[in-house]
């Protein structure tokens, strides 16, 4: 086979393992959903609890971005100057490194933890994925609160420290906000109180996730009621 041939087929291929890969994601029909709130509300610690229970995968926009400043990609420098000053990343590099996570995980439930956080994100994402969420968890946390949590952090983050968390509230105010309106206006969002201790959030979280064994607690009830008033 002459070069140029060998390097055609070789593009074609690629071409269709692209399109194969974004059609498997599609055909495995993922239960998504997006976890929500402002900086420092909880969200990547009630994910943590949700995967053990729940098996979900967790996936932060904002680790991704981090490890891809780590992994040394041309996009490193940009990502690391937007997260330094509290900005949102464009949509195409968020995206794609969901995208990425999700195929190679293999998995088929997946816990979206900080993205979409603007509403160019929420619509860039439908329209290249053609996904939804199931629904979205909205930790609600007051910011006094979360500035205390954010600066004990310890983690060796550079967005937290003063300066750099008033510009993320900002944010979350402005452009992040208003995508949980969007979805809340759809029924899909879950509001959680996030001001309280992890178990007491937790506790919450999972009424969330096992709707159905209280429904089954309450047929239980409503059949042993029925035997009761039968037999007496
Ligand atoms: N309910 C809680 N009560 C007290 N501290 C908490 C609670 N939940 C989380 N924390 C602590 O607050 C800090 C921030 O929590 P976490 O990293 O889960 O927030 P986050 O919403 O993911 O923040 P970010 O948006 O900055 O990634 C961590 O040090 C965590 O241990
Ligand atoms: O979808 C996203 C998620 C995150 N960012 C940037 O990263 C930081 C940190 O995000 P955390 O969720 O707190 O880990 C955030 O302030 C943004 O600068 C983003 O741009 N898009
Ligand atoms: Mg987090």
């Amino acid at each position: 086979m002459s070069k140029n041939r060998k390097l055609l087929m070789g593009t074609v291929v690629e071409a269709a393992n692209k399109g194969a890969s974004g059609s498997i994601l599609q055909k495995r029909n993922p239960t998504i959903v997006f976890v929500l709130g402002g900086p420092g509300s909880g969200k990547g610690t009630q994910c943590a609890n949700i995967v053990q229970h729940y098996g979900y995968t967790h996936l932060s926009a904002g680790d991704l971005l981090r490890a891809e400043i780590k992994s040394g990609s041309e996009n490193g420098t940009m990502i690391q100057n937007m997260i330094k000053e509290g900005k949102i990343v464009p949509s195409e590099v968020t995206i794609k490194l969901l995208q990425r996570a999700m195929e190679e995980s293999g998995k088929d439930k997946f816990l979206i933890d900080g993205f979409p956080r603007n509403e160019e994100n929420r619509a860039a994402f439908e329209k290249v994925t053609g996904m939804e969420p199931s629904f979205v968890l909205f930790f609600d946390c007051p910011e006094e609160e979360m500035e205390r949590r954010l600066l004990s952090r310890n983690q060796g983050r550079e967005d937290d420290n003063i300066e750099t968390i008033r510009k993320r509230f900002k944010v979350f105010l402005e452009s992040s906000l208003p995508v949980i309106s969007y979805y809340d206006a759809k029924g899909k969002v879950r509001k959680i109180d996030a001001a309280r201790s992890v178990e007491e959030v937790f506790a919450t979280v999972k009424a969330i996730f096992e709707p159905k064994n209280e429904k089954v607690l309450l047929l239980y009830y409503w059949l042993l009621l029925r035997c009761l008033t039968f037999w007496y």
